[in-house]
């Protein structure tokens, strides 16, 4: 299961990862070759144009999707030699995720919700942990309410808490706040980059948005499949002037 080492400051890796969807005349290379790593402690965006990759990047590093060739390493566990049951184990235990749709169990309040991967895993849910977590997200007073009875920003916040709770090597957020309005996205950003200071937790975040890329410490810039770009310490204003050269590019094509 275990291959080569990886860095110890190195949560996930690819090494010349490449994923082509379909075949011959309707063959779309969604990952050209993509070598690249996430330091631990470290919250990580990937920005880029419609189609360029970043979902399918993100869904090869988490174990959702295969790829078609290259290596994807969790640690130092290398995906592909993984059976299903190992990886839904991997995904279980070492991976956290906040979608868009939230993705919340309709019929459980949001205790249920956030303690439901340690349920399922039938591991302890550790009460101070589970405590501070609460606090952080400012859910106390909400614990009881099903999905339904909690606005948009509080339901994220309630992802957030599931993804953080088992404490995984590395939690991958998916356009997080491209769902709520921008105080509540800003609430959740705010969460997300306390998580990764003040507990040392590891965000990979694909985003469209420039503000949102500004809350992390890189920012790798995918075109066509190929990472094209990064920069460290992002400004939402900086961020915004690189995509605009994209776009110039893109447009001369
Ligand atoms: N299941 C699939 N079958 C065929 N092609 C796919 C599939 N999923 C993605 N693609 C193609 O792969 C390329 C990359 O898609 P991907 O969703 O990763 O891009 P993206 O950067 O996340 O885009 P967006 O910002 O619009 O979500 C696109 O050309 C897309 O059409």
């Amino acid at each position: 299961m275990t291959t080569q080492p990886s860095s110890p400051s190195t949560a996930a890796r690819a090494v010349d990862l490449t994923k082509i969807y379909g075949k011959d005349d309707t063959q779309v290379v969604a990952l050209g070759g993509v070598t690249v790593e996430f330091t631990a402690g470290a919250y990580t965006a990937i920005m880029g144009p419609s189609g360029s990759g970043k979902s399918t990047l993100m869904h090869c590093m988490a174990a959702l999707d295969s790829s078609t060739s290259g290596q994807v390493f969790v640690g130092d566990t290398e995906l592909s030699k993984l059976g299903d049951k190992e990886l839904t184990r991997l995904r279980r235990d070492k991976i956290g995720f906040i979608f868009q749709a939230f993705n919340l169990i309709p019929t459980l309040t949001a205790k249920e919700n956030i303690t439901l991967p340690l349920d399922i895993a039938g591991r302890d849910v550790d009460k101070e942990w589970f405590d501070t977590v609460i606090a952080t997200v400012g859910l106390a007073d909400r614990l009881s309410h099903k999905p339904n009875q909690l606005s948009g920003g509080q339901q994220q916040r309630v992802a957030c808490a599931r993804a953080l709770v088992s404490q995984p090597e590395i939690i991958f957020a998916d356009e997080p706040t491209g769902n709520l309005d921008s105080r509540s996205g800003t609430e959740v950003l705010s969460f997300l980059r306390r998580s990764v200071r003040e507990f040392g937790q590891t965000i990979v975040m694909v985003t469209h948005d420039p503000n949102a890329a500004a809350y992390s410490d890189r920012v790798l810039f995918l075109a066509d499949g190929l990472i094209v770009d990064e920069m460290t310490d992002p400004t939402a204003e900086k961020v915004l002037e690189r995509m605009k050269g994209f776009d110039a590019v893109g447009q001369q094509a």
